[in-house]
């Protein structure tokens, strides 16, 4: 079966920004979720190292991949169970282990990082690779919680570092959250979007700190629509309630009138004065 593979390409896409286009992918960490972000990596044709401390611990990556894969294909080949087999096999061929980090990401076209929530050791990691990782190597983590612009500073690439923020279980949660930082080139970004989507997610792209005017409201619904599993984003939802009704709420009394939650909105407090309500007039964040 031909993947849908993705050459590492130097080109000029529509914004005629260079855009390299990845095709062998480092990912560190075997846990829960560099595995789930090997499998789908190597799913959608790409060359997968998952590297982690021990052989115990990839051994054990592996074998969350295949039992990922054999739920994947009991749905995907229903009727076709020895295609089934052929596809997990061919995944599985896809995807190398080493416990041996610094030749793991010689000829890397991306380095994603999993490994544990801390921001010293993935400090450390990254100065190390930095030094070792051919110089178009885009460097990316899938922190939670920690600041992208902080993790990049331990390297001298922070053009070409990014965040890609998958969800648990990633063969299931369709949502990634590209994230930029000040210093993140255009090119780096539009890569990090490019994979996402030949990974078959929906990308959202991210600033490092997440305004309504840096992330656009189709984003924001997006990602909480496909991240937290909500039926309506936050914003389809103010318009479905009437946003007159919701700056009741913010402006009127409050027990905890300190809670930032409760801070006058301008962009609310424009739109109601406008008669943009939402569903009920016909506009408010979004047209009806
Ligand atoms: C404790 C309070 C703390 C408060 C403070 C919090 C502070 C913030 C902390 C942040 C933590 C990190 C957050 C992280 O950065 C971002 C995230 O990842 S947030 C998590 C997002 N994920 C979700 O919200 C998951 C929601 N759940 C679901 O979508 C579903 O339950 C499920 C996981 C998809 C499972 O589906 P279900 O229908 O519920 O049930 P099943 O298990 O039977 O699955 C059905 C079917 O789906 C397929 N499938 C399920 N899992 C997998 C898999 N891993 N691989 C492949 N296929 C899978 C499969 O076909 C199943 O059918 P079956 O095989 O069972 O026949
Ligand atoms: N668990 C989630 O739901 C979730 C969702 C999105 C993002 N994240 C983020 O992804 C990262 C990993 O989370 P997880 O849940 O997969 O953790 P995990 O504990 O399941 O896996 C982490 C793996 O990293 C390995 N590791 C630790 N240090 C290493 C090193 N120096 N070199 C190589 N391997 C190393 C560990 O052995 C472990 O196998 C964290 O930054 C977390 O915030 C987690």
């Amino acid at each position: 079966m031909a993947f849908a593979t993705s050459q590492v390409v130097r080109g000029f896409s529509s914004s005629a920004v260079r855009n390299v286009v990845i095709k062998n992918v480092t990912i560190i960490g075997g846990g829960q979720m560099g595995a789930g972000i090997a499998q789908v990596a190597a799913s959608t044709g790409h060359s997968v190292t998952l590297v982690d401390t021990s052989d115990d611990i990839l051994k054990k990556s592996i074998k969350t991949i295949e039992g990922s894969l054999k739920r994947v294909v009991k749905k995907k080949f229903a009727d076709k169970p020895e295609a089934g087999e052929e596809f997990i096999k061919k995944v599985v061929q896809n995807v190398s282990t080493s416990t041996d980090v610094e030749s793991a990401v010689q000829s890397s076209d991306l380095v994603v990082e999993a490994i544990v929530e801390n921001l010293k050791i993935k400090q450390d990691l990254f100065s190390r690779l930095d030094k070792l990782a051919p110089p178009h190597t885009i460097f990316a983590s899938n922190t939670s919680s920690l600041s992208i612009s902080d993790i990049a500073s331990s390297t001298s690439r922070q053009d070409r570092f990014g965040g890609l923020h998958f969800f648990n279980p990633v063969p299931m949660m369709k949502l990634v959250e590209v994230i930029g930082t000040p210093a993140t080139s255009q090119e780096t970004l539009d890569s990090l979007l490019n994979f996402s989507k030949v990974l078959r997610k929906t990308p959202v792209s991210c600033k490092v700190r997440l305004y309504v005017s840096d992330a656009s409201k189709e984003d924001i619904d997006i990602a909480m629509k496909l991240g937290a599993g909500h039926p309506m984003g936050p914003l389809e939802l103010a318009d479905y309630i009437g946003l007159d009704i919701i700056n009741s709420v913010i402006e009127g009394e409050t027990k905890d009138p300190n809670n930032p939650l409760f801070n006058s909105s301008d962009l609310l407090n424009k739109l109601v004065a406008e008669g943009k309500l939402g569903r009920k007039t016909g506009e408010g964040f979004f047209k009806y």
